[in-house]
């Protein structure tokens, strides 16, 4: 089976490419974020869906690049991973760098000795994030990895656990990263990377990204 199709040169900004496994021939920063999925379940919380663009082998391939760029003169020991989204852009980006992969987990998961930390987040609801305490070490070097950054209270509760073991956080990496004060607080503290290019920025941080407007799946 054909997994990719070359489709002519085009800005997939304003005509999206709405076949989830095509590749553009002009692949621009931040293309596959047309594949990403409107949220279409009711007005509560206007979550966007990035794990579309995952089906695409291209569009991964291309996410976890950009994720690494800024970090490619970085030393990093380890690639964390929030639960639980973060998980698959977390171990894509591990396995690019041939890093280990350490889960960070939503409270009640980990049948071992852990450290926990209380957050909010997005939905405002208290929340605790939980990690094993048998791996992280003083000294080492942490990239943690998110699938998005809205108020920044889960990527902080994570940041506060890697830190309260005594590793240093090597940075921050997400799809997106929105301009929340949470979020620009991480940018003010931390090395960070995500996948947003200038002109989409205000998009992401309206939740609306113009391509949704020629959605179909
Ligand atoms: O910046 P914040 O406001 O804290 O929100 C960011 C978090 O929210 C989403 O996860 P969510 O828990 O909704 O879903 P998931 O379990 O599917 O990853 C996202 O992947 C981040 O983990
Ligand atoms: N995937 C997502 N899209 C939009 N807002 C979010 N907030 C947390 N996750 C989000």
């Amino acid at each position: 089976m054909e997994l990719s199709r070359s489709l002519p040169r085009t800005d997939a900004r304003v005509a999206p490419q709405m076949d989830v496994l095509a590749v553009p021939a002009g692949r621009h920063r931040g293309w596959y974020l047309s594949l990403m999925a409107p949220n279409t379940k009711g007005p509560t919380f206007a979550w966007l869906d990035p794990s579309r663009l995952y089906c695409n082998p291209q569009a991964l391939a291309d996410c976890v690049r950009d994720l690494l760029t800024p970090f490619h003169n970085d030393a990093i020991d380890l690639v964390a991973g929030i639960d639980a989204m973060g998980f698959i852009l977390g171990a894509s980006v591990a396995t690019s760098l041939r890093k280990g992969f350490l889960a960070i987990r939503k409270a009640g998961h980990l049948c071992v000795a852990t450290q926990s930390q209380n957050y909010s987040d997005y939905t405002g609801r208290e929340k605790t994030m939980e990690v094993r305490v048998d791996v992280l070490k003083p000294g080492m070097r942490v990239l943690l990895v998110d699938q998005w950054v809205e108020t920044g209270g889960t990527m902080r509760a994570a940041i506060q656990l890697v830190e309260r073991l005594g590793a240093t956080v090597a940075g921050v990496a997400a799809v997106a990263i929105e301009n929340t004060e949470g979020g620009r607080w991480i940018k003010d503290h931390y090395r960070f990377s995500h996948c947003v290019p200038d002109e989409l920025q205000s998009q992401v941080d309206h939740k609306h990204l113009d391509s949704f407007k020629s959605f179909s799946s």
